[in-house]
This record gives structure tokens, C-alpha cells and sequence, in this order.
């Protein structure tokens, strides 16, 4: 479990995180999403014990990660900026931490067949691909054992299997129980690895919700109907939950019912239909909805 009360960094006039509290719970998948700048790495940072908080407190399990006696087993972390050294192997790098940490040899060899290194577990890790040096990463993240894994970007640079190795990893570390907090600028991947989102703007939590309702809080669900008595049919429809748009002639959007009542609803009225189609609103555009605002006041803020 990662709890945030009022954490807050300031880089003299800069306010990298303001005021931010929120708990990441253990069992599920959450998502950490916001624009360039938003804070993320900042607030990732201090959970780690990276960076002090300027107020507030981060807590990992409990306690701030600096007062853990096995820090390595509580919390697990990929973060961008990682020094390897180039000359040892995936094995020796890993045998090194875990040796440091008093962690069994035996995990070593767990997290290489976890990350699908084990084949290239005698190689220097300084010839290793972006995407095998990722796996590294997750590989190390996971040696102690740990109750929380904070992931920042874990899909960057790895090619489609990876892709969907984090996202069946990830998923699977939450159905153990774990606190699985990860970062992300892929929405697609967001909207079908997370379960749970914490969206940060300039600083700020702008959104903790499940994704569903992440994605329904910025339009939501439509269903998308044709009909030469488009303009008819919506007077039907019409009700205090139902907002009916009309993209173009004799097409309406129908948000707030399903599909099947605006079938019925024509049916009874003997209106034809010609297309009834479910239409799901994106991530990217949810996104990008709840987060104008942040994005625009920083343009202007730090003109290119
Ligand atoms: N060490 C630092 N000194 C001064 N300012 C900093 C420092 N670290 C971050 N900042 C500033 O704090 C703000 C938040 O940065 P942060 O890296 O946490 O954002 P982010 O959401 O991780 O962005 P990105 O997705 O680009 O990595 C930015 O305006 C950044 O310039």
C-alpha cells in the first residue's frame, strides 16, 4: 500500500507536487498518468526515498521507505534513470544485490526466468537492447519479493511480446495481493492493464478513480444511431439522464442508454434504424479532456 498525505515538493519557485494525497491499494493494477511535467517522477521519487518531501509524508506499507529495515522486500522500483554497471552480467548484477540485501541466491534465478533473461543471464548487460535492459529492470524491481512495485514507464522501449509481458506481469503481481503502482504515457496500454487510475496535472491530482469511470466522467459510453428520423427518434430518447448529439444529418449520439433501449424505443415508434453501434470513449481522449487545463496553463508558462 502507497499512501500520499498532502505530499508536496517545491524546487524553489516551482511547486512539483502540490499537495497530493492519495492511497494506492494492494490487489490492484494503478495506473499513474499525466502530462509532461505533471509530477509523476517527482511523486514516485519521494516514495522511494529519491527525493524529500518539502511537507506531507509518503508512506510505504506504513512507513516512510527510509525507515524500513528490508526496504527491498517492502517496495520493488523501475525507475528511468538507472546506472548498470556495463562490464558485469544480468546474473552478476542481480547476485551483487542480492547479496547486499540478505536476500536468498535463489531469487536471482527466479526473477531471470520471471523477466525471460535466463538465456542471456551470462552477458554483459552493457550489450544489452533498450528492451532487455528493461526486463533487467523489472527483474531487479522483483528480487526482494516485494509487497509494492512501483514501475515508472516499464513498457518504454520494449517491443510488442514486452508490451504484453508487463501488462500479464503486472496484472498478475496484483492478483497475488501486491501494490502495483506504474506510470505510463501509452492510454491504450493504461486502459487495458490498469484497473485504477491516479491522474496528476501540474502538480495536482487531478483524478483517483477506476478506470471505467475515468473514461465515463469524460463522456463516457454512446451509442451511435442512423435514422432518416434522426430528429424524432431523439425526441423519444430524450430524458433527464440521456444527452442526445447530432454529429450529422440523420446521425445521432445517444449517451446516458444503452443500445438496446434506443432499438426498442424505434421499434415501438416504428422508426427504422440503420445502424446501432456501441462506441466506447478512449482513454486518450479522457485524458486529454481532464487535463486541458493543466496543459494549457503550462504552455503559457514555459513558452517553447
Ligand atoms: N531536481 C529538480 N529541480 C528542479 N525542478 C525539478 C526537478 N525535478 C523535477 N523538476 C520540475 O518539477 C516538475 C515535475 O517534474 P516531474 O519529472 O516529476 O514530472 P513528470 O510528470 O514525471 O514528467 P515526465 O512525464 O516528463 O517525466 C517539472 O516542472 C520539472 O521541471
Amino acid at each position: 500500500m502507497i499512501e500520499l498525505r498532502g505530499l508536496t515538493k517545491r524546487y524553489g519557485e516551482r511547486l512539483a507536487v502540490d499537495d497530493v494525497t492519495v492511497t494506492v491499494r494492494p490487489g490492484v493494477v494503478t495506473g499513474f498518468l499525466g502530462p509532461n511535467g505533471a509530477g509523476k517522477s517527482t511523486t514516485m521519487r519521494m516514495v522511494l526515498g529519491l527525493d524529500r518531501p518539502t511537507s506531507g509524508t509518503a508512506l510505504v506499507n506504513g512507513r516512510p521507505y527510509a525507515e524500513h529495515r528490508d526496504p527491498l522486500r517492502q517496495v520493488g522500483a523501475l525507475l528511468e534513470a538507472r546506472a548498470l554497471h556495463p562490464g558485469r552480467t544480468a546474473r552478476a548484477h542481480l547476485q551483487v544485490l542480492a547479496a547486499t540485501a540478505g536476500l536468498p541466491r535463489t531469487r536471482v534465478d527466479a526473477v531471470l526466468e520471471l523477466a525471460g533473461l535466463t538465456s542471456v543471464a551470462g552477458k554483459r548487460v552493457g550489450g544489452f537492447s533498450l528492451g532487455m535492459g528493461q526486463r533487467l529492470g523489472v527483474a531487479t524491481a522483483l528480487l526482494g519479493d516485494p509487497a509494492t512495485v512501483v514501475l515508472d514507464e516499464p513498457v518504454n522501449g520494449l517491443d510488442p511480446d514486452g508490451v504484453l509481458w508487463i501488462r500479464t506481469l503486472a496484472r498478475r503481481l496484483a492478483a497475488e495481493g501486491r501494490t502495483v503502482f506504474f506510470s505510463s504515457h501509452l492510454m491504450a496500454e493504461m486502459a487495458v492493464t490498469a484497473d485504477h487510475l491516479v491522474v496528476m496535472g501540474r502538480g495536482r491530482l487531478v483524478a483517483d478513480v477506476p478506470t471505467a469511470e475515468f473514461i465515463r466522467r469524460a463522456g463516457g459510453d454512446g451509442v451511435r444511431v442512423r435514422s432518416t428520423r434522426a430528429a424524432e427518434l431523439a425526441g423519444l430518447l430524450a430524458g433527464p439522464d440521456v444527452v442526445v448529439e447530432s454529429a450529422e444529418t440523420g446521425v445521432l449520439l445517444v449517451r446516458g442508454v444503452g443500445p438496446e433501449v434506443v432499438g426498442d424505443r424505434a421499434a415501438q415508434a416504428g422508426i427504422a434504424v440503420h445502424e446501432l453501434t456501441p462506441v466506447q470513449a478512449s482513454l486518450e481522449e479522457a485524458f486529454m479532456a481532464l487535463t486541458a487545463d493543466e496543459r494549457e496553463y503550462r504552455t503559457e508558462e514555459q513558452p517553447a
